[in-house]
């Protein structure tokens, strides 16, 4: 019989997890897994459960969880030379990762998943001996996914990222960087940088419209000095996928890129803080093994 190991966030979201755990392990006991359960309970539990999963020999890891329950399980497993599959249930407030692999949230079509059997080849990015599955970012609004309170995000969802950005638009800055991408080199004032493993980022479905995580490269999308009623345009420009035509937008692929910054910016990895820049980013070629929707239609 085949392990699974169903790792979830009782907090994620709008609480609705625990609701359909009984649901969840009798399909996937119908599709021949033994699944055994950890519920975390706090900052670093799902990366620990991950990691003695992986070393216990699962076959399969479950994240159940937003974005930050799968960083963390990836952070467990992606060092490890005999990796588990991995799975997913999106219970968190934006789930960015789990809408790139149109992964939807009704329980019924996750287990559909789940048990279909289908696995794809999905790549991952490193930073130093950190990893992150959707996207790094410094500068502008990036630091919003770890600074709205949870509670703020049970209560209203998205609108909460929305309201505590408004908050903080006459508070931005550009910052003066060098950042060396495939051999490349950019030097100038920016607003903010995204490195993007996945084309849903903060909930904007364009935001790196071509990306794709198969291809063993980032959609490297940088923006640089703008005005405020400019960065206003290139906000409604991005919801159109618009935006990567922009004079003061930069949209590259790129395997490796160094990221070196004039003052202080902090970076972001899979909306989690990830400490200061400067840093280099790595893209780690079909990493692990994931089970995905039988009709997904792959890009690049
Ligand atoms: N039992 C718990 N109580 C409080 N916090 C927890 C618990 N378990 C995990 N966490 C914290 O929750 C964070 C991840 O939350 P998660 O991403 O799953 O949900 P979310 O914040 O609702 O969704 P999203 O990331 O999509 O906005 C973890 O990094 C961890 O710090």
């Amino acid at each position: 019989m085949k392990t699974a190991r169903l790792i979830y966030n009782p907090t994620s979201g709008r609480e609705q997890i625990r609701k359909n755990l009984a649901y969840v392990l009798e399909r996937l006991e119908q599709a021949g897994y033994e699944t055994s359960t950890h519920a975390t309970t706090g900052e670093g539990c799902a990366k620990r459960a991950a990691r003695k999963a992986g070393e216990n020999g699962y076959d399969l890891v479950i994240a159940a969880g937003g974005d930050g329950t799968i960083f963390e399980v990836v952070n467990g497993l992606a060092d490890l030379e005999t990796r588990p599959n991995l799975g997913l249930i999106p219970a968190g407030t934006t789930n960015d990762f789990a809408r790139a692999l149109r992964i939807p949230r009704d329980i019924e079509k996750v287990c559909d998943i789940l048990c279909g059997g289908h696995f794809e080849p999905i790549d991952i990015g490193r930073v130093d001996d950190r990893y992150f599955i959707n996207i790094a970012a410094g500068g502008m609004l990036t630091e919003l996914t770890y600074e709205v309170p949870s509670k703020l995000k049970t209560a209203v969802g998205q609108l909460a990222y929305y309201i505590k950005g408004l908050e903080k638009l006459p508070y931005i800055t550009p910052r003066k960087v060098k950042i060396e991408y495939d051999g490349k080199l950019f030097e100038g004032e920016i607003m903010m940088f995204l490195v993007s493993n996945t084309n849903s980022v903060g909930g904007f479905e364009k935001l790196a419209p071509d990306a794709s995580l198969q291809d063993g490269m980032f959609d490297f999308i940088l923006v640089k000095k703008l005005s405020f009623p400019e960065f206003l345009h290139l906000a409604t420009l991005a919801l159109r996928g618009e935006h990567i035509h922009h004079p003061k937008v930069m949209y590259v692929h790129a395997n490796r890129i160094k990221v070196q910054v004039e003052g202080d910016m902090q970076l972001n990895l899979d909306g989690e803080h990830g400490g200061a820049l400067p840093a280099e980013f790595v893209n780690m070629y079909q990493h692990f093994q994931m089970l995905t929707p039988k009709d997904r239609i792959q890009r690049r």
